[in-house]
């Protein structure tokens, strides 16, 4: 049967699957990246896409915006099939080392958020990115020669912090960078045993101000992520 959202069916995903936040960047992926791609689902505008890669099958499909919707995707992709998930999104950099359109491959993401919390019911946890997903994210970025940080992130509920200072808070923990959707999915495939990963480029630096990346830019900066997001797919057992 369907799910209620991801509206599809058992195999219209492949076990690979990338997980941007922006309907238009999965569109985007599938007719710029993929070899005979086919919408396979579109409920509520989130839309989803199967082609293949080198070869390979893969798929794309949006999460939405925020852990909450980024979870009840994941579950529903899961009960579809997807084997091994990899969120490919935007982030505001905290670690003053970063510049606009750097690249992280996440290890773990603090869950400053509200789904994980009602997930473990209260329970402290970490979620953390599966291992082979970053062991492979960090070799393809090697291989591409671009310039990657590796290491932890922190998954909030808010885009505009009202917190003052966040960067130096974070930053001091070696946070790298905020985004709104990891912790979700890395708590769900753990608990339900599949793997998952997440690639951000960095699109804002958050210091004493926050600088934002140029479209252009961040456009560049996006495609060359989602080449490597695809081969670090592909390079998987
Ligand atoms: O670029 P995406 O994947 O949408 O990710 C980031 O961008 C959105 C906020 O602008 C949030 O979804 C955040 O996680
Ligand atoms: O969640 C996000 C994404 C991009 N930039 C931010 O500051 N936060």
């Amino acid at each position: 049967m369907s799910p209620v959202h991801v509206r599809a069916e058992p195999g219209d995903f492949a076990e690979n699957v990338l997980l941007p936040g922006d309907p238009l960047r999965a569109k985007y992926v599938a007719e710029n990246f993929f070899e005979g791609a086919r919408q396979v689902t579109g409920e509520r505008g989130m839309l989803g896409f199967t082609g293949t890669y080198k070869g390979k099958p893969v798929s794309v499909q949006t999460t939405g915006m925020g852990c909450p919707s980024a979870s009840i995707v994941t579950e529903e992709l899961i009960q579809l099939g997807a084997r091994n998930l990899l969120r490919v999104g935007t982030c505001g950099g905290y670690d003053p080392d970063l510049r606009l359109g750097d690249l992280i491959v996440a290890t773990s993401a603090t869950a400053q958020d509200g789904t994980v919390s009602s997930i473990t019911q209260g329970v402290s946890y970490a979620p953390a990115a599966h291992f082979d997903i970053v062991h492979a994210a960090y070799h393809a970025a090697e291989n591409a020669g671009r310039r990657t940080s590796v290491g932890p992130i922190v998954s909030s509920d808010l885009f505009y912090d009202p917190t003052e200072k966040p960067a130096e808070l974070w930053a001091n923990l070696g946070v790298l960078a905020v985004e709104m959707e990891a912790a979700a999915i890395f708590t769900l495939a753990a608990m339900r045993g599949v793997r998952a990963g997440c690639l951000l480029t960095v699109s804002d630096t958050i210091g004493a101000e926050v600088v934002r990346i140029s479209d252009e830019e961040l456009r560049n900066a996006v495609d060359n992520m989602m080449a490597l997001a695809l081969d670090t797919l592909n390079a998987l057992n």
